[in-house]
């Protein structure tokens, strides 16, 4: 990865870059993607990269720029958080003022995808998930760090602009009638997949093979980005013919494999596929039959050990009326049905054979946090133990993710109760599992979402792992935790009134240790303004904070492009 600042940021460190490429017209007066030219970007690369081999600085150079002006989110005329406040230009780049000291080893790209913008023109989304998606590059190296973010050129995203309203069904968000049928033709496109969404707003991986691919739960909604320019390169087409049109928003993505679910909603259950990098094409590693209910039960992520594949029925089920409907209903486009129960499959990875199928206690996730094998003495696997963000089997956290209420915090502790969810998945045939907290909640402040692991214990045995803890009162996690496993202790990270989020780790190279790296997240506060910290993975200390000339709306799930 490249630095991607223009030379006048280095040059002239106290005003706004002449030729940094800015936008700060309200989006929706952008309504032509060609208003920025890339040609001026990547001429600004190339200089500084130039700028960089010659210097070869180890101290940053700092530019500090002002923020450009917007006009404050409000709701009944008070100021709302700057999290859940649209971002206000297309995009933005420049070389942030670092505060203490980046790691010299961290070099490479951090990006993070969410829904930044909440809004078409006046008129103004319901949920966090529905908002068009904002791509967000931290650029590491030699201990400086440049910044940018850019609006994903989703099908879904130029229509709004162009006709200023939403033409795809979103999360919550369904075109009226006349808009999407004068868009996409005719009521069939419904059945078709043709008026969902591709607003890949959710997460980003990046792929064996390099590509870096923004994805949704749609599976129109995988795009490919430049992660150098944050520009949308185009939809990345799955090239065979399974068909299905969602899967899975969080792939199991490594150096050597995509795995992913594709929940079959006509008889009921998933197919486990997997794709080689360089490929487009997702091959069948098998099928799951739901146990219960008619309708799959909605798999936003899951998680895999070594030798399997580890398939959740959850019994917040996909709702086919609820799809169909124009407006939302609590549970969206799901439904709750405790008496289909909950089940957890087991499924070989080289076989595709089901080796468990267990009934476990009713739950609610979104995030499974990594699963492993577990052995006797001996060596053999006797059990799978997966861990989740689990919310205490209440899916009112999805109604809690609605906008209105993450505006509205008035002080009051509204945010449900959460925890490590901990299944244990015996391998013996028994029809049970167990569903159990791997630690006290309190540790966390009840709160639990937004996880990530060293990389390096996907589907391993592991001890740590970090996430967004709550510091109550509060309506959203607000604090950074690292939880450890064996001593069943959390460590926190809070400041009054911030956002911060997902905490992501970066493993040292060369590391032994599973905690040896660092821990990055992007912080919004209460006061509008923002800042990417950078803690140490083992102290969970700070090690360094840069603030953004602007605040930046919340952001989901993100990915490590290591320096080439
Ligand atoms: C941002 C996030 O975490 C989840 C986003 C989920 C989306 C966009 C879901 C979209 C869907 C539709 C538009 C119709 C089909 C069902 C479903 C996958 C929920
Ligand atoms: C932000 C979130 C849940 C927070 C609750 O505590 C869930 C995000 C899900 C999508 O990626
Ligand atoms: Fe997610």
């Amino acid at each position: 990865m490249s630095f991607t600042a223009s030379p006048s940021i280095i040059r002239n460190s106290n005003s706004w870059p002449k030729n940094m490429v800015v936008c700060d017209m309200p989006h929706h007066a952008c309504r032509d993607s060609s208003f920025f030219p890339n040609k001026g970007i990547s001429k600004a690369r190339r200089n500084l990269q130039n700028h960089l081999t010659v210097a070869n600085v180890a101290s940053p150079l700092h530019v500090t720029a002002p923020p450009p002006e917007k006009p404050p989110g409000t709701t009944g005329g008070r100021q709302h958080h700057v999290a859940w406040t649209s971002i206000s230009q297309e995009r933005w780049e420049g070389e942030l003022l670092v505060q203490g000291h980046i790691p010299l080893w961290l070099k490479g790209t951090y990006l993070r995808n969410g829904p930044g913008m909440w809004n078409i023109g006046d008129y103004n989304f319901r949920h966090l998930f529905d908002g068009y998606a904002t791509l967000v590059g931290l650029y590491f190296d030699d201990g400086r760090l440049i910044a940018g973010h850019r609006q994903i050129e989703s099908e879904a995203y130029q229509a709004a602009k162009k006709n200023q309203k939403i033409c795809y069904r979103e999360f919550s968000e369904v075109p009226k009638a006349e808009n999407f049928l004068a868009y996409v033709g005719e009521l069939a496109s419904l059945f078709s997949g043709a008026s969902l969404t591709d607003n890949a707003n959710t997460g980003v991986v990046k792929l064996g093979d390099g590509r870096v691919v923004c994805l949704t739960e749609t599976q129109k909604g995988s795009i490919v980005v430049d992660p150098n320019t944050l520009e949308t390169i185009g939809k990345f087409e799955y090239s065979d013919s399974l068909g299905g049109l969602i899967h899975s928003a969080h792939p199991i993505v490594t150096d050597n494999e995509f795995l992913t679910l594709i929940p079959d909603l006509v008889k009921s259950g998933y197919l486990v596929v997997r794709m080689e990098p360089g490929s487009n094409e997702r091959k069948v590693i098998g099928r799951v039959d739901c146990r219960g209910g008619s309708s799959p039960g909605w798999v936003h992520s899951f998680p895999v050990t070594q030798h399997y594949v580890i398939v959740p029925e959850m019994p917040l089920r996909y709702c086919a009326q609820n799809l169909l409907r124009a407006e939302p209903t609590p549970l969206y486009k799901f439904q709750w049905h405790p008496e289909s129960k909950a089940f957890m499959h087991v499924m070989c990875r080289t076989s595709g054979n089901i080796v468990a199928s267990v009934e476990v206690p009713l739950f609610v996730t979104f995030h499974f946090i990594n699963a492993y094998e577990e052995q006797d003495e001996d060596g053999r696997v006797t059990a799978v133990i997966a861990d989740c963000c689990e919310h205490n089997s209440n899916t009112s956290i999805l109604d809690k993710l609605r906008l209105q209420n993450l505006r509205s915090f008035n002080g009051n502790d509204v945010l449900p109760d959460a925890r490590v969810g901990r299944f244990r998945i015996p391998l013996d045939g028994s029809p049970y599992g167990t569903l159990e907290a791997a630690l006290d909640p309190n540790e966390h402040g009840r709160g639990m979402d937004m996880c990530s692991i060293n990389p390096n214990y996907l589907g391993m045995k592991y001890r740590y792992a970090y996430a967004c803890g709550a510091h109550r009162p509060c309506n959203f996690p607000n604090t950074l935790t690292k939880i450890d496993l064996q001593l069943k202790r959390a460590k926190n990270w809070y400041e009054d009134g911030v956002v911060p989020s997902e905490p992501f780790f970066v493993p040292r190279p060369g590391a032994t240790e599973e905690d040896d790296g660092v821990v990055i997240s992007i912080i919004s506060e209460k006061n509008g303004e923002g800042y990417a910290l950078v803690l140490d993975g083992s102290t969970f200390e700070e090690v360094a904070r840069a603030k953004f000339p602007y605040g930046l709306p919340y952001g989901l799930h993100g990915c490590w492009v290591p320096k080439q």
